[in-house]
């Protein structure tokens, strides 16, 4: 059945790129058409003075058409952790190395190849780091343009934001929100709220009640502990996944001055005798290598796995691993790949009494009515991401009781309003996340909720496995390395079944627990149940850190701006300078608007007002 191509023509409204296989000439380089990469080129490319490349390895992530490329409901595809779950044409196909805190299995981590990149695989989930996070970040960086009140412009300047639709939702299903977050003016990004919310969830606040967590306002405003429905980049004329491609690059068609090199492979970032970034050789199918020259920056948006991979290929990183591969040492920093953060967890599984993914799975009838209500309304199950509930907290003290002094420590480190868990609703069977799209049960429905890290202190990392980017890097994000990491979710997990146990959630489930079961009860056998099926929530980041420029630990300073080198900027999740609780996306958007204003300052382009 049709879903939807692009919005964009095949030519991407004009902006594909002639490739002759010459070299070709810009004022900026952007590589890697993904979350962060497109905003940041739409921003440069809005002064029609300059010129911008934007290379991408990947084409349309609606290639195939299909309704699981564009509904909210496709999200929970080709995610899981078996390596089945690889779709070559759009996943870049990684598998972690073996994961010691995880049982050592190699789990496959989604990343997006496409143009929108992860935009265009994530759960859509749009919520921002709370007030004391951002105040971290400021004063890691020593850059107080980070805090809440002084970065938020940002946040609010990519939004387009919609209210939820009440008219179309359940009675019983009303998410509450601050609009005063959003401003009027903002976009091209759209963010709003699925039309038609899960049967589930409607237990949910009750439930979450019961067990102590109250429902809060929104996540939106500064503070995240509370349970609610959150908001999501959802474009709500049709319903679509409002990915960087199908918002800000549909509105950069037409201009003359951006260039988009898609299905093209950056190779490595090319360097003068001066250190200063001079362009980038890339590959592009039936042509010899070519370079495309950038006479005022480079910027580096390939996400956290392939920016720090672009770096050292190019000569900037550890010594050791570029003596490994015989590369040039351009600057030597020690950091790059380090430091990665990531959110990780596990859920449980209820059979449960009203719809969920596993009857819109099964029932081909129910799944060909949904699929005729969302291409007619934008309305129905095919609307909704599935996981459309959530709730943060810290540990609470009967479970913190138990708690070591050095786990108790350690987690002081963080500041009190950052949330360690965050609970997450999906309606339907996730099990042990191995192919949550194929691995639904034959019938009944199902509910499952996960409880994940947010304050995570086990850290990963990334490198190199050869010096050419054609070999995907080698990645181990070691979750539950920490102890206080094992501790905090272990007492998640329990917290998950109190919340099943809770009276309001009593009555949507049926029968005992389904996945594990009730005989995985004692703590050990609890965090052996963990370690055998826990999943990333997909938030890697901070492997080029973002910290103050004389900082051992940074990659990037405060402008992003890669350190011991010039004209070089790294603009995606690997510059965060922290991972903040819940869900990265916005802080990705914000920091390309960010940084797109510190670098059209330098070049003294046309700065529009905030
Ligand atoms: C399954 C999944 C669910 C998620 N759910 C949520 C959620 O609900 N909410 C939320 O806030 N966050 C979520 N996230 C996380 C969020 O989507 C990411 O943090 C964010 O998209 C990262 O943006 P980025 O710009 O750093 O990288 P990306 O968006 O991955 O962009 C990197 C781009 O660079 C390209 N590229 C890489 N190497 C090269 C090369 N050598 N040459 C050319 N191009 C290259 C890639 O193809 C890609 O397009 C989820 C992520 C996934 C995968």
């Amino acid at each position: 059945a049709l879903s939807r191509r692009s919005s964009l023509t095949p030519d991407l409204g004009g902006l594909t790129a002639n490739i002759t296989g010459e070299d070709q000439t810009f004022d900026f380089v952007v590589i890697g058409a993904g979350t962060a990469g497109i905003p940041i080129a739409y921003r440069l490319s809005e002064d029609p003075s300059v010129t911008v490349a934007l290379i991408e390895a990947g084409q349309f992530y609606e290639y195939d058409n299909s309704p699981v490329s564009s509904t909210p409901f496709g999200d929970l595809f080709g995610v899981g952790a078996s390596a089945s779950e690889i779709d070559p044409a759009i996943d870049w196909g990684f598998i972690s190395a073996p994961v010691p805190g995880a049982n050592n299995r190699n789990v496959h981590y989604a990343r997006g190849k496409a143009l929108g990149g992860s935009s265009a695989r994530n759960f859509m989930i749009y919520q921002r780091p709370t007030k004391g996070t951002l105040q971290q970040w400021a004063d890691d960086v020593g850059d107080q343009s980070y805090t809440w009140d002084n970065f938020l412009p940002y946040f609010e300047k990519s939004i387009k934001f919609t209210p939820p639709d009440q008219s179309v939702r359940a009675a019983n299903a009303t998410a509450d929100y601050d609009a005063s977050v959003f401003t009027p003016a903002g976009g091209p990004h759209q963010v709003s709220y699925p039309k038609y919310a899960e049967p589930l969830s409607s237990y949910m606040p009750d439930g979450f009640s019961e067990i102590g967590i109250a429902p809060t306002k929104d996540f939106n405003s500064g503070t995240v502990n509370g349970s609610q429905y959150p908001a999501f980049t959802i474009d709500p004329n049709g319903s679509f996944r409002a990915s960087s491609q199908e918002t800000f690059l549909t509105a950069a068609a037409g201009r003359s001055n951006l260039k988009v090199f898609d299905l093209t492979l950056a190779k490595k970032i090319l360097f003068n005798n001066n250190k200063t970034a001079v362009g980038v050789q890339v590959n592009s199918t039936g042509f010899p290598l070519f370079n495309l020259n950038a006479t005022k920056e480079v910027i580096l948006s390939a996400g956290v796995l392939q920016s720090p991979q672009l770096l050292m290929v190019s000569g900037v990183g550890p010594k050791a691993t570029l003596d490994t591969f015989k590369i040039p040492i351009v600057y030597q920093n020690e950091n790059v790949g380090q430091n990665m953060w990531d959110h990780v967890g596990a859920a449980v599984t209820y059979q449960i009494n009203t719809d969920s993914a596993t009857r819109l799975v099964n029932d081909l009838q129910f799944q060909q009515e949904a699929l005729t209500e969302w291409q007619t309304n934008g309305t129905g199950p095919l609307s909704n991401p599935a996981t459309d509930f959530l709730a943060f907290e810290n540990v609470p003290a009967d479970l913190r009781q138990n708690f070591s002094s050095d786990v108790l420590q350690a987690l002081e480190s963080f500041p009190s309003d950052w949330p360690e868990l965050e609970y997450l609703v999906t309606a339907g069977y996730i099990g042990d996340w191995t192919a949550p799209d194929k691995n639904q049960p034959s019938s009944g429905n199902y509910a499952s909720v996960s409880a994940a890290l947010e304050a995570p202190l086990s850290r990963g990392n990334v490198t190199i496995a050869s010096a050419d980017t054609n070999d995907l890097p080698v990645f181990n994000p070691n979750w539950l390395d920490h102890p206080a990491d094992q501790a905090v979710v272990v007492a998640g997990y329990k917290r998950v079944r109190q919340l099943f146990a809770s009276a309001s959630v009593q009555k949507v489930v049926d029968g005992p627990e389904y996945y594990p079961g009730a005989e995985i009860a004692t703590d050990a056998e609890i965090l052996e149940q963990i370690q055998k099926t826990c999943m990333t929530v997909w938030h890697a980041s901070v492997t080029c850190k973002m910290g103050k420029a004389n900082d051992s630990l940074s990659v990037v300073d405060p402008q992003a701006r890669v350190i011991g080198v010039q004209n070089l900027r790294v603009v995606d999740a690997s510059a965060f300078a922290l991972l903040p609780p819940g869900h990265p996306q916005s802080v990705v958007y914000a920091l390309a608007e960010k940084i797109a204003d510190d670098i059209k300052a330098t070049w003294h382009l046309n700065l529009l007002p905030l």
